[in-house]
C-alpha cells in the first residue's frame, strides 16, 4: 500500500534475488478499511516510493554478463480500475464480486477488523489476476493475512501463484528497539515511539516463557503484565500517550484455532503456533507476532 520502508524493501529484495522479473503493486485498497478506519489519512508517499524502488538492484552471482536485476514494473491502478462495479467501505451496501476466506478471517485480526480480510482477499485476487505472478511475497508482520492468502490460492486452485509459491518474509524490525517496521509508525508521537516497542517486548517475554515449558495462560499473563508495567512507567514519567492493549493471543498456525489455556510446548509437539498481539498507542493500532514451534513450516 506504499509509504515504503525497509520491511517492504525486504520483500522486493527477496523477489529480485529469486526471480528474473519483479513487479510491485502500490494500491491503498478502500475495501480493507472499515468506515471508521484511516483510509483518508493513510500515508501516501508515491514519489519517494518510486525513487526507493528505482534504487533497488540485485546482481545474481551466477549471471555471466553481471547483469543487474531491478524492479520491472510498478502497478499503480486507480480505484475505478480495481473496482469496476464501484466500491463503498460499507459491506452491506457493496455491489459486485468479493472474495471471502471463511473460517480463517474471524480470529486474531479478524475479531477486531471483521471486514478486513474480505477486502484483502478480494484485492489480492484481482492483483494476482492482473499480474499473474509465478511467486508472490508477503510480510510476516501481517501473518494471518499471508497464511490466509495461501489458503485462498489453494481453494481457488490458483496457478499464478500456486499456494507453495506464496512466500512469507520475516518481519523487518528497528534494529535497536525491535519495533516491527510499519507504514503506520509515522502516526506515532515522540512519546508513542518510545513506548511502541512494548508489544514486541511482551511477545518476546511470552515466547521465552513458552520455550521454558510455561502454559499458554502463564505466557499471556506475563505479556499482559509487561504492557501494564510499561503503561505505569509512562504515566510516572509524565508521558503523553494513551496505551491500550487490544489483544494478545496464541493460535494454531495452520487452522487458527485458539490454543487451550493449558497448552504447552510439549502438548503442541512442534506444531507451529502464532503468538500475536495488537496495541493501541493513542489512535494508532500496531500489530506484531512471533511463530512458536516449527516456524520454517510457515515462513519460507
Ligand atoms: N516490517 C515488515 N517486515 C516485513 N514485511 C512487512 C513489514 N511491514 C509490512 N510488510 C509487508 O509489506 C506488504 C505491504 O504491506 P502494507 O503496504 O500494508 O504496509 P504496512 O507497513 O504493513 O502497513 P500498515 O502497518 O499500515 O498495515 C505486506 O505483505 C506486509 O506484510
Ligand atoms: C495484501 C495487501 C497489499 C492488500 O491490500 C495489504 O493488506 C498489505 O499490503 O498488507
Ligand atoms: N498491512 C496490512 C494493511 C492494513 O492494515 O490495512
Amino acid at each position: 500500500m506504499g509509504a515504503l520502508h525497509d520491511g517492504h524493501l525486504s520483500l522486493v529484495k527477496r523477489s529480485l534475488a529469486e526471480n528474473d522479473l519483479t513487479v510491485l503493486s502500490i494500491f491503498v485498497n478502500p475495501a480493507q478499511f472499515a468506515p471508521h478506519e484511516d483510509l483518508a489519512t493513510y500515508p501516501r508517499t508515491l514519489p519517494r516510493d518510486i525513487e526507493l524502488l528505482c534504487q533497488q538492484a540485485y546482481t545474481p552471482p551466477s549471471e555471466p554478463s553481471g547483469r543487474t536485476r531491478q524492479p520491472s514494473a510498478i502497478f499503480l491502478p486507480t480505484v475505478q480500475e480495481m473496482y469496476p462495479s464501484g466500491i463503498t467501505q460499507t459491506v452491506t451496501e457493496q455491489k459486485g464480486t468479493f472474495v471471502e476466506v471463511k473460517g480463517y478471517s474471524e480470529q486474531m485480526e479478524g475479531k477486531s477488523r471483521p471486514t478486513f480480510f474480505r477486502g484483502v482477499a478480494t484485492v489480492v485476487t484481482k492483483l494476482f489476476n492482473a499480474v499473474e505472478p509465478t511467486h508472490a511475497y508477503f510480510g510476516q508482520k501481517d501473518i494471518q493475512q499471508a497464511i490466509l492468502l495461501r489458503r485462498l490460492a489453494t481453494d481457488l486452485l490458483l496457478s499464478h501463484p500456486t499456494p507453495k509459491n506464496v512466500h512469507i518474509v520475516p518481519t523487518a524490525r528497528d534494529p535497536s528497539s525491535g519495533l516491527a517496521l510499519s507504514s503506520r509508525n509515522v502516526y506515532l508521537s515522540e512519546d508513542g515511539k518510545q513506548v511502541a516497542p512494548s508489544l514486541f517486548d511482551a511477545l518476546t517475554i511470552a515466547q521465552e516463557a513458552w520455550d521454558k515449558g510455561v502454559d499458554k495462560a502463564g505466557c499471556i499473563e506475563r505479556a499482559v503484565n509487561l504492557i501494564e508495567q510499561r503503561k505505569r512507567d509512562a504515566q510516572e514519567k509524565g508521558m503523553n500517550v494513551d496505551i491500550k492493549l487490544d489483544y494478545i493471543e496464541m493460535n494454531d498456525a495452520r487452522e487458527f484455532e485458539v490454543l487451550d489455556v493449558e497448552d504447552t510446548i510439549n502438548t503442541r509437539r512442534g506444531r507451529p503456533v502464532i503468538l500475536s498481539g495488537a496495541l493501541y498507542m493513542d489512535s494508532t493500532r500496531l500489530i506484531d507476532n512471533l511463530i512458536l514451534g516449527n516456524a520454517r513450516e510457515i515462513v519460507y
